[in-house]
């Protein structure tokens, strides 16, 4: 079956609104193959939402990067999946490595998480990823097939999950993986849930990698068969952004 490209840019906690309007303004006016060859999301902190919202080109999607795990309430600092859905985002970037490490997230949260924002109707980038002391101990599908059994747990279905690999070292590290590297966990997650969830699933799923995604490597690791796209940190603040955008003809010219 085939999977459309997915293309996400994960603003981080970065930028000005000066800086968003000129990010969307650059978005705005580039030119990039259709709707049907790729799909781009780009997530904004939680502020700039409306803004971003208000002024985005309409064939592109806006992702928040978190949402809290349950109905909305008195939990203080946090942003419900209504809210989300109130405002009119589709999309939620969920298990981020970086809230997984440095806010404790642990996999049955994420795992709550997702099937919590799901259950209001938002679609989820889910995120997975070994650190580099687990990957020097051969331990990489172990880990990301724990986090991701835990999603599987808290879900019934999978068509409104994109899937990210992104291994923490190469992560904000300038260290990319190489295109094998990529491929073969992301080969090894298909097959995982090929066997623990189904053979649809494991074939229409979206598996997206990120970790030091730039115009210079995008095309090599898009050119993988089971890397369906990318979540960029870093590049998707910068024009070069609308390169990787455009890596998804390396599918397309299959
Ligand atoms: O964490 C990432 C995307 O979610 C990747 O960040 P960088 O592209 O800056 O390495």
């Amino acid at each position: 079956m085939a999977r459309k490209f997915f293309v996400g840019g994960n603003w981080k906690c970065n930028g000005t609104i000066d800086d968003v309007k000129k990010i969307v303004t650059m978005l705005n006016e580039t030119e990039v193959p259709s709707e049907d060859i790729v799909e781009v999301v780009v997530s904004p902190p939680f502020v700039f939402l409306p803004l971003v919202k208000a002024l985005l080109r309409s064939d592109f999607a806006i992702a928040a990067q978190n949402c809290w795990v349950r109905r909305g309430g008195a939990f203080t600092g946090e942003i419900s999946a209504e809210m989300l859905v109130n405002l009119g985002i589709p999309w939620v970037i969920l298990g981020h490595s970086e809230r997984r490490s440095l806010l404790g997230e642990s996999n049955d949260f994420v795992a709550d998480k997702v099937g919590y924002a799901l259950s209001q109707g938002l679609m989820v980038i889910a995120c997975v990823g070994e650190t580099l002391e687990q990957r020097e101990a051969g331990s990489t599908m172990d880990v990301v097939a724990a986090q991701t059994k835990a999603i599987t747990e808290k879900i019934t279905h999978w068509t409104n999950i994109v899937l990210a690999y992104e291994p923490v070292w190469a992560i904000g590290t300038g260290k990319v993986a190489t295109p094998a590297q990529a491929q073969e966990v992301h080969v090894g997650l298909r097959k995982w849930l090929s066997e623990y969830v189904s053979s649809e699933v494991a074939s229409s799923t979206r598996i997206i990698y990120g970790g030091s995604v730039n115009a210079a490597n995008c095309k090599e690791l898009a050119a993988q068969p089971d890397v369906d796209g990318f979540l960029v940190g870093g590049a998707s603040l910068k024009p070069e952004f609308v390169e990787i955008i455009k890596s998804a003809t390396v599918k397309s010219s299959d």
